[in-house]
């Protein structure tokens, strides 16, 4: 197992206590790609940070190849919805940056970058500034700076969650491309329904706060998708599917 999750609890002192995570159960096998969906103030993004080691939680454990999580470290990558580029550095600077402060000597630091670079379609920008980018290849370039480090896992936090609808979708092919090419195990949060059927191999939906796992549900589009993804997106079985985890969520909402 590479993920365990055993109990997670987490609660913040805020004018009372506020309970975010109830008891939260979560295993996650070698090349997974998990999608986490659920109402909006839920808990995702905590959960995501306690995986990380960004915090500690109240109760429960997080084991990562059989250690305990208690702070981040470079097995667990981490994309944000804002991808955190360093401004002054090149692409291949920011990419090359981790590996840099792990003393890795520059020819090999350099063959790790152009790898990457090129995974994620963005040989030729190399020499840019983050500035100089749209904000796909911004976050194309996150992407290949965390799989320079070579993690265990990758947990993405709505990495995709400001881009326009068809960057997006073409962003999702590329990340379904550089999953299958790399075998990376990856825990992505989202809000986008057909975003999760679209990406994971697992979806779990959380309920509301004080969240559980509702349900953690098997899928398969993913794997039915070549390259693009627009036939398998306007099939019969995943819009049924589409609108079973939106009439779920919506009834969470509701109650
Ligand atoms: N450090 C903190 N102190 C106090 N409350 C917090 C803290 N971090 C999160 N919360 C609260 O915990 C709840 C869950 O937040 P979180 O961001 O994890 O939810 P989310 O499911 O990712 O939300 P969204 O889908 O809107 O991004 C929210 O009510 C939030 O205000």
């Amino acid at each position: 197992m590479l993920l365990e999750l055993e109990g997670v609890y987490q609660a913040y002192e805020r004018k009372g206590t506020i309970e975010v995570l109830h008891d939260i159960h979560l295993s996650m096998d070698e090349g997974e790609f998990v999608c986490v969906l659920g109402p909006s103030g839920c808990g995702k993004s905590t959960l995501l940070r306690i995986i990380a080691g960004i915090e500690p939680p109240v109760q429960g454990t997080v084991r990562c190849n059989g250690h305990a999580v208690r702070r981040p470290d470079r097995e667990r990558g981490v994309v944000f919805q804002q991808p955190a580029l360093y401004p002054w550095l090149t692409i291949e600077g920011n990419i090359e940056f981790g590996l840099k402060m792990r003393h890795m000597p520059k020819a090999d630091r350099r063959e790790v970058a152009r790898r990457y670079l090129e995974l994620v379609g963005l040989e030729e920008f190399r020499d840019r500034k983050p500035y100089e980018l749209s904000g796909g290849m911004k976050q194309r370039a996150a992407i290949a700076r965390v799989l320079a480090n070579d993690p265990s896992i990758i947990l993405m936090d709505e990495p995709f969650g400001a881009l326009d609808a068809f960057t997006k979708e073409q962003m999702q092919d590329a990340l379904r491309q550089i999953w299958r090419a790399t075998g990376k195990t990856i825990f992505f949060i989202t809000h986008d329904v057909e975003e999760a059927l679209a990406l994971g191999t697992r979806i779990v939906v959380m309920s509301p706060r004080p969240a559980v796992i509702h349900a953690d549900l098997p899928c398969s589009f993913t794997h039915a998708m070549g390259e693009g993804s627009r036939t398998v997106r306007a099939s019969q079985a995943f819009i049924e599917q589409r609108e079973t985890l939106v009439n779920m969520i919506h009834q969470m909402h509701a109650t």
